[in-house]
């Protein structure tokens, strides 16, 4: 079971997690669970990384004694028993000097020190949770991602596991499951050479994922702050409905374009093992929720899901001397992945000699730079960039073999006067992507959201 940072936000949160987590003990299960930092804290960490960056300490300082003032608060309310309270507080305090200690030593935040302030947050979390279960009674330990054996590579904000990872949550967490409920740090791992690395934004699903295929879980449960995995974000359609069943690969590709309900990461580890991955909400943990399986569910509509990236960029790579020259793309495609550089998509044009290409909007300086000094003096005679765009995707696994989706996706876009820059489609054909400029894409998503009646689909979103 992983616990989001909605789910964990304040004493109340708090207080529903460990309940829920009770009954599935009552239940007879053996359980582990993540936890994520609570509400908005791995933002806070940041902006104290951003203080210290400007030479603002003392602001920094004041974040930090806010966040740890927040956990205290939640600690006093929380839990009643004295001792476990003691206990959780003065890991809290441990954690509390630490990090103000390393603030105080560092000037220069580079990445490898990110990572370890944007752990504190899980490390704040983890603790309380566990408190708040011996509070009621059970048996519960505390452990970080790395005690709990997830090593990782060093690539710092975007760590990957270790293969010797799997066999190492084994050895660990199987007896401790056996006999106690472990509460384990999402978001973050260890290196090698013993540095603090996290597995990226949004990475405690990941974690959960990672532990569930090494223990060989039953099922991987995402508790949210919303009913499950909706047909697009309920924040730009307030009618989405509820998916009640999905494939993991409509799972993987909803989350890879935008749906933030789930770490796109997080589904392979669930697919090579075959693991039911739930998404439910904590506020209400009888609905029965999103279930992610292997099996792909035809829905009359076709589409299933609509989502949406808007931090990505556009770098257009063209010049006549192109034209009948082999290998520019892979020269391209080299330059981009020397840099570690992730390509989103890419499309080539014929007419104008153009090769497209998305990426991460952080990722867009480096990648002009990358290009330039590539090809400069050579066939490319212009590196340009667009950065007033997003991408959008239609997904569902009914569409392959189902003709006219894209026409309907492109007409009814058309009619509206949105301008589509990109298209892509896999030849799996579940998916339909596409860029259009950053404004245009709640107005896209509500439009096509109507369009294949997804606002129709049994019950609507409820928080
Ligand atoms: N297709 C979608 N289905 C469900 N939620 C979505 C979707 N797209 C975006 N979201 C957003 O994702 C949020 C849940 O993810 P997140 O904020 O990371 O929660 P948590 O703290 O539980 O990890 C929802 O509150 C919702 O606003
Ligand atoms: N706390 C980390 C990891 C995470 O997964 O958080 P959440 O489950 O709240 O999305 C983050 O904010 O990125």
């Amino acid at each position: 079971m992983k616990f989001g940072g909605t789910s964990l936000a304040d004493t109340e949160m708090i207080k529903r997690a460990a309940e829920i987590v009770r009954e599935k003990h009552n239940e007879g299960f053996n359980i582990a669970v993540i936890a994520s930092a609570s509400g908005k804290t791995t933002d806070e960490l940041i902006k104290i990384a951003k203080n210290i960056e400007s030479g603002e300490r003392k602001e920094s300082i004041k974040i930090l004694d806010e966040i740890k003032s927040k956990h205290d608060d939640i600690v006093k309310e929380l839990i009643d028993k004295d001792k476990v309270k003691k206990e959780v507080l003065n890991e809290i305090k441990d954690r509390y000097k630490e990090l103000k200690t390393g603030i105080s030593e560092l000037n220069k935040v580079d990445e490898r020190f990110l990572d370890y302030i944007m752990s504190f947050g899980e490390k704040l979390s983890a603790p309380i949770l566990s408190g708040a279960l011996r509070d009621l009674e059970l048996d519960s330990i505390y452990l970080t991602g790395r005690e709990a054996g997830i090593l990782t590579d060093t690539d710092y904000g975007n760590a990957n596991p270790l293969k010797e990872t799997e066999k190492k949550i084994r050895n660990k967490l199987e007896p401790i499951i056996a006999k106690s409920i472990p509460v384990i740090t999402g978001f973050i791992g260890g290196s090698k050479n013993g540095d603090t690395t996290t597995l990226g934004r949004g990475g405690s699903d990941y974690t959960a994922s990672i532990i569930g295929e090494a223990i060989k879980a039953n099922e991987i449960i995402i508790w949210t702050d919303v009913d499950g995995v909706l047909t697009c974000d309920p924040n730009i359609e307030p009618n989405a409905t509820i998916l009640d069943k999905i494939s993991y690969k409509e799972a993987m590709e909803l989350s890879y374009f935008g749906a933030d309900v789930l770490h796109p990461k997080s589904i392979a580890p669930a697919i090579e093992n075959n693991i039911p991955v739930k998404v439910k909400n904590t506020k209400k943990p009888k609905k029965h929720g999103t279930e992610i399986i292997k099996e792909e569910e035809k829905v009359e509509g076709v589409v299933k899901g609509i989502s949406a990236e808007k931090d990505v960029a556009l770098v257009n790579v063209s010049g006549i001397g192109m034209i009948g020259t082999p290998g520019v793309a892979a020269e391209a495609f080299t330059a981009l992945a020397n840099e570690k550089i992730n390509i989103i998509m890419i499309s080539t044009g014929s007419s104008e000699p153009t090769i497209s290409i998305l990426v991460d909007k952080n990722d867009l300086s480096n990648s002009i730079r990358a290009l330039r000094n590539h090809f400069e003096g050579g066939a490319i005679e212009e590196v340009t960039r667009d950065s007033d765009v997003a991408v959008v995707s239609v997904v569902g696994t009914g569409m392959a073999g189902t003709p006219g989706v894209a026409g309907r996706v492109f007409e009814a876009l058309g009619k509206r006067e949105i301008n589509i820059k990109m298209i892509s489609q896999g030849s799996s054909e579940f998916n339909i992507s596409f860029v259009i400029k950053e404004n245009d894409v709640e107005k896209a998503i509500r439009i096509l959201h109507k369009e294949f009646g997804l606002d129709k689909v049994k019950e609507k979103l409820s928080r």
